[in-house]
């Protein structure tokens, strides 16, 4: 067995359609390690989500499976927050409420309820939203939502952050504000993340590696790129930086040419 501390071991998954079995996924490898930051870029419809979904547990493999620190993946767990790119807040909790919920959820029975007070306010103040704690999600921005959905998830300490599209309903400058943000919290937490994004140079800012997928149906990891680059980044100073170019044209040309789109080709 793999010592990694996330595995997807040879993963296919197949889903009923009225004309018979389609098979999203075929044979998807990938190990990662703990405090690794991967990103999972392929073009739409290629089966990023359906691999999230495969590791939070929503869906099931039809062959293969995933392991995350020695133990299988069959159902959601805690230990696996996933955020959204259309946060899921409750709309008539406050962000305080929000945060809180989950934390008395998996902590109820560690945690005093002083000691759960603290961890909300803390993880408030980690994505800069303690100013806001006593609003209502139709009260704050699109940003801002996803700023307690991020507070929410890391309060759970969960072994993986699963992300699907988190920032990419934000405008250019609100996504840029989040994406350093959540470099900053990374520096401090060094979570285990899947990422999935449509955003190259997000992908190349934010990523330890890039897992570029193949088309589907049946599609699987073509590629996967390491991103060499000294942390703390610096999206300004990167601009200018020849390996930082040098990793986006490896994925444009991935995105582009090798795996392009067949009505794009
Ligand atoms: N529950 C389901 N039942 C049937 N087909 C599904 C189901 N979920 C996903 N699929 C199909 O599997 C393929 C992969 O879908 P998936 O949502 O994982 O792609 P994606 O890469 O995340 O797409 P996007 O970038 O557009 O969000 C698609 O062809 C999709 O139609």
């Amino acid at each position: 067995m793999s010592n990694a501390y996330l595995s997807l071991e040879q993963v296919s998954i197949e889903f009923p359609t009225p004309n018979g079995p389609f098979k999203a996924l075929d044979n998807v490898n990938l190990k990662i390690d703990k405090g690794e930051f991967i990103s999972l870029i392929g073009h739409s419809g290629c089966g990023k989500s359906t691999v999230l979904n495969i590791v939070a547990g929503l869906y099931q493999a039809t062959q293969g499976g995933v392991i995350l620190d020695g133990k299988e993946v069959n159902e959601p767990g805690p230990e696996r927050a996933v955020v959204f790119q259309n946060h899921s807040l409750f709309p008539w909790l406050t962000c305080y409420e929000n945060v809180r919920l989950a934390i008395d959820t998996v902590f109820k029975k560690t945690m005093t309820k002083q000691e759960r007070h603290d961890w909300t306010l803390h993880n408030l103040e980690l994505v800069h939203m303690n100013h806001a704690k006593n609003k209502r999600p139709a009260e704050i921005s699109g940003g801002m939502k996803q700023r307690i959905g991020i507070a929410r998830a890391l309060a759970m300490k969960p072994k993986m952050l699963l992300m699907d599209e988190p920032f990419g309903a934000l405008d250019a400058l609100t996504r840029s504000h989040l994406q350093d943000s959540l470099m900053e919290i990374q520096a401090e937490l060094n979570n285990t993340v899947i990422m999935i994004t449509h955003d190259v140079d997000e992908a190349v800012l934010l990523s330890d590696r890039i897992v570029m997928m193949t088309n589907g149906p049946a599609a699987t990891v073509g590629e996967i790129l390491n991103i060499d680059l000294e942390r703390p980044r610096n999206r300004l100073s990167l601009a200018d930086d020849a390996t930082y170019n040098h990793y986006r044209a490896e994925v444009l040309t991935f995105l582009h040419e090798r795996h392009a789109k067949p009505e794009a080709a």
